[in-house]
């Protein structure tokens, strides 16, 4: 093995405690905390866990954290009026509805009506056509989370050969956006893509969002290549015979090509939730008309 290990997990927890020392000052001179409200619809054992552990740090952050759990036959009319009372609370700078929504609901319908300045996981359409035409809005918290783990392994990524596999509204696009940014030159892999092996092997940056578990091989892989994996599969360990995560990536032939890579889990996963206190901070600043330094966090 000779690629070096991401630690996403550490990088996160340096992000939340700087996070935490800002959302201190912010309630100093507001007098009030930030406040993050998460809406979980249903009973997926995934979603309760995320939505534990989100709520955990947004304490842990010094933040007010507000949980509304909901049945699973919540009407869509009855979300939407939830969210827009949540559009409407001076104590609530950050909405977080957890995806996904059962199936009788229309996620687009919920998300547009967020209000897209207090739309922290960054999925309004109106923030989506921020990132997408440079203008200042909420980015998604996971893309985030890369490029702050790449820029900080790299350095200036500027004309280097990305590409992201997935093109999910949530992840891929908007990664692909970011690395633009960035000015690498970007490839969106996808299911239909023809030789997504030799397309993968031109890449200094691969970015694995596709949700097939162990699906990208360490001999695809141009050597050094950075790979950031996305991906949070649960498979049945053959030897053990128990539950593991696993992801996008297979890491362990992957690790023996790349220059460094994301572990699953402790790489990518804690960064989304430290971009989210993030996140929810910016929108508190923004709300409250307290400037918040450009390069703070
Ligand atoms: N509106 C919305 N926004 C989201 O940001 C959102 C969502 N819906 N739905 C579900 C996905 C998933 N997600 C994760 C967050 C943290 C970890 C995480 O911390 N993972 C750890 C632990 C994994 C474990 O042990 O289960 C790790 O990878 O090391 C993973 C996944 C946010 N999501």
């Amino acid at each position: 093995m000779s690629a070096e290990i991401i630690d996403g997990k550490a990088f996160a927890a340096g992000l939340r405690s700087r996070v935490g020392a800002l959302a201190g000052a912010f309630e100093k001179a507001t007098g009030r905390k930030a406040g993050l409200a998460v809406v979980l619809v249903g009973e997926d054992p995934a979603s309760q866990v995320y939505v534990r552990s989100k709520g955990k740090a947004t304490l842990e952050a010094g933040m007010e954290s507000f949980e509304h759990r909901l049945p699973d036959d919540t009407s869509e009319a009855d979300l939407v009026a939830l969210v827009r009372s949540l559009n409407a609370d001076p104590a609530v700078d950050g909405i977080l509805v957890q995806l996904p929504l059962p199936k009788h609901i229309d996620e687009n319908a919920v998300i547009a009506a967020i209000d897209p300045d207090k739309d922290v996981d960054g999925f309004h359409p109106v923030n989506a056509g921020r990132l997408a035409t440079g203008l200042h809005g909420f980015v998604p918290c996971t893309p985030l989370g890369c490029i702050m783990l790449l820029k900080d392994r790299l350095g200036d990524l500027s004309g280097l050969d990305a590409v992201v596999i997935g093109r999910s509204n949530i992840v891929g696009k908007p990664m692909a956006q970011l690395l633009l940014k960035e000015s690498c030159t970007v490839t969106i892999a996808h299911s239909r893509t023809r030789d997504l092996a030799d397309v993968v092997r031109r890449a200094d940056i691969v970015v694995a969002a596709v949700g097939r578990p162990q699906m990208i091989r360490g001999d695809w892989l141009k050597p050094g290549a950075t790979v950031i994996d996305v991906g949070i599969n649960r498979i049945m360990d053959t030897e053990t015979a128990k539950g593991r995560l696993v992801g996008d990536v297979d890491f362990d032939s992957a690790a023996k090509v790349a220059g460094a890579i994301t572990p699953v889990p402790g790489g990518v996963g804690p960064m989304t939730i430290a971009v989210l206190l993030r996140n929810t901070l910016v929108a508190a600043h923004r709300l409250a008309g307290v400037p918040l330094a450009k390069d703070a966090i």
